[in-house]
């Protein structure tokens, strides 16, 4: 089979690189020249585990190739993935622009039957529109020539992108005819083997699946956000009810860890599209607008955990910051947390050093020269006043404390992830500084007594 991927960002570079890995013909398809270009020569445009290993595999055995060239890339196709980014809009919306721009160059260059597929996240109706805009190009040529449009949400987590779409949970696709359920079919086959089940629904319910998996896991983190704020109030431990609520499967224990707010390129945006189109339909997502405000005021409680200490006064201070990314395992600053606190830090008259092990070139688009870049995690320690940990990367698990606390002038750790253990922490010396762990409760009690 032979299929186009258009949009070589972190969802079409993954799902093209994946078909071809089980033996797809594959063009992915960029206007990004330079992107393109780097990609022809090996380069990658992002950082995600394993991926640079298989774009040159299946580059060099020919199933995997690179273009700016839709009009002849989609010639002979069984299907076109629209993989381009759906950002959103001043009112909260997903923008449509580059979708429907990929729509109409399909629907003036397509001369055969073809599967137009929705990757990108879209909301219900989008289908209809890109339907709609291959219909008018269509027309406009005077031609008639057969096509169905389906949807494939993509379920794919960043840093683990390859594993989730080798092996998916499920496989979700929105279809209006057989014919393109059975390309649909059997494009998917090779990711069947272990049982992941592939699931046909009508379109619009594809659409809707994708927005409410986003916004059921975002209320997740909210509401454990929520328990963790009281948990410190009342003297109870999150980490411990983490693991109390979490064992029972009808809760499960994943997606349930309290931190400095949910980020990234999908969920902040993704419930922002719910709402607005909810609003735009007579509808209020009365929960969904709780897990945002939540969201918003969790990413300020490590900054304000900080300015207490301090007593509001953190000019000239230095503050060390473990991880830039909004996760660990890629390079992605998209709605990263860290911005948000490095970002009140300076506004402070604070002096901010940072290490990230990948996103520190993505990161100095944003933040420039405001701040100083350690080479390595100690280095940022140097006189610093205090460490925030910001984003859980398995390299700071278990740093060598020893050394950390020579370097630091301050003794004190503001753990943005929860990954240190309390009690280890104030044995070595530190004061320290959780999400909703009990330790932090007893020092402000003993603080205020
Ligand atoms: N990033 C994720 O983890 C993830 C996971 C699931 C779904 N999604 C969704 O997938 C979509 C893409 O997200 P992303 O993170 O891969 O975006 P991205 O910004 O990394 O990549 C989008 C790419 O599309 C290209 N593009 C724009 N217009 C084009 C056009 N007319 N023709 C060809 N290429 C064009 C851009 O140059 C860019 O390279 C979004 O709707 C997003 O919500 C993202
Ligand atoms: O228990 C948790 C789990 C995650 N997060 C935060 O949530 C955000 C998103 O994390 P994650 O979901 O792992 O990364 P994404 O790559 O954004 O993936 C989400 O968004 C993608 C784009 O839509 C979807 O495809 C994925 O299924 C969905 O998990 C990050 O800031 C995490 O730090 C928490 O705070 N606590």
């Amino acid at each position: 089979m032979r299929i186009a991927v258009v949009g070589t960002g972190y969802v079409g570079l993954v799902t093209g690189t994946c078909f071809a890995e089980v033996g797809i013909d594959v063009t992915c398809i960029d206007v990004d020249v330079k992107k393109i270009e780097n990609l022809k020569n090996g380069i990658l445009p992002i950082y995600e585990p394993g991926l640079e290993e298989m774009v040159a595999r299946n580059s060099q055995k020919e199933r995997l190739s690179f273009s700016t060239d839709l009009p002849s890339s989609i010639q002979g196709c069984d299907a076109a993935f629209i993989a381009v980014g759906t950002p959103p809009g001043e009112d909260g919306s997903a923008d449509l622009k580059y979708v429907l721009a990929v729509a109409r160059s399909i629907g003036q260059n397509m001369n055969d039957y073809i599967v137009v597929v929705t990757k990108s996240t879209v909301p219900v109706g989008t289908a209809n529109k890109v339907r709609q805009a291959i219909a008018e190009e269509l027309e406009a040529r005077g031609v008639d020539i057969p096509f169905d449009v389906a949807s494939n949400p993509e379920f794919l987590k960043e840093g683990a992108a390859i594993e989730d779409f080798l092996k998916p949970d499920r496989i979700v696709v929105g279809v209006a005819s057989t014919r393109a359920e059975e390309v649909m079919k059997k494009l998917y086959k090779p990711f069947l083997m272990n049982g992941h089940p592939l699931i046909f629904m009508d379109v619009p319910s594809a659409e809707m699946t994708k927005y409410a998996a986003n916004s059921m896991l975002a209320t997740k983190i909210s509401f454990m956000n929520d328990i963790a704020n009281l948990c410190e109030i009342m003297g109870a431990d999150v980490n411990m009810v983490r693991k109390g609520i979490g064992s029972d499967a009808r809760i499960g224990n994943r997606f349930i860890y309290p931190g400095i707010g949910y980020g990234g390129s999908c969920f902040p945006k993704d419930v922002k599209a719910l709402i607005r189109t909810a609003s735009e339909n007579g509808y209020e997502m009365k929960v969904l607008k709780s897990v945002e405000e939540v969201n918003d005021n969790q990413k300020m409680v490590l900054y304000n955990k900080v300015n207490n200490y301090f007593n509001g006064d953190l000019a000239g201070k230095t503050f060390a910051i473990w991880g830039l990314s909004f996760k660990p395992k890629t390079d992605d600053m998209r709605e990263a947390p860290s911005l948000v606190i490095i970002e009140k830090l300076l506004a402070q008259g604070a002096k901010v050093r940072a290490y990230d092990p990948v996103a520190i070139k993505e990161a100095a688009h944003t933040l420039g020269d405001t701040i100083e870049y350690g080479k390595d995690e100690y280095e940022t320690l140097i006189d610093a006043d205090a460490l925030l940990l910001v984003t859980e990367w398995p390299e700071f698990r278990s740093p060598n404390f020893n050394v950390v606390s020579k370097l630091m002038k301050d003794k004190v750790i503001f753990d943005g992830r929860n990954i240190y253990d309390p009690a280890e922490m104030n044995e070595k010396g530190f004061t320290y500084y959780g999400i909703g762990t009990k330790q932090q409760m007893s020092q402000q009690l003993d603080a205020t007594i």
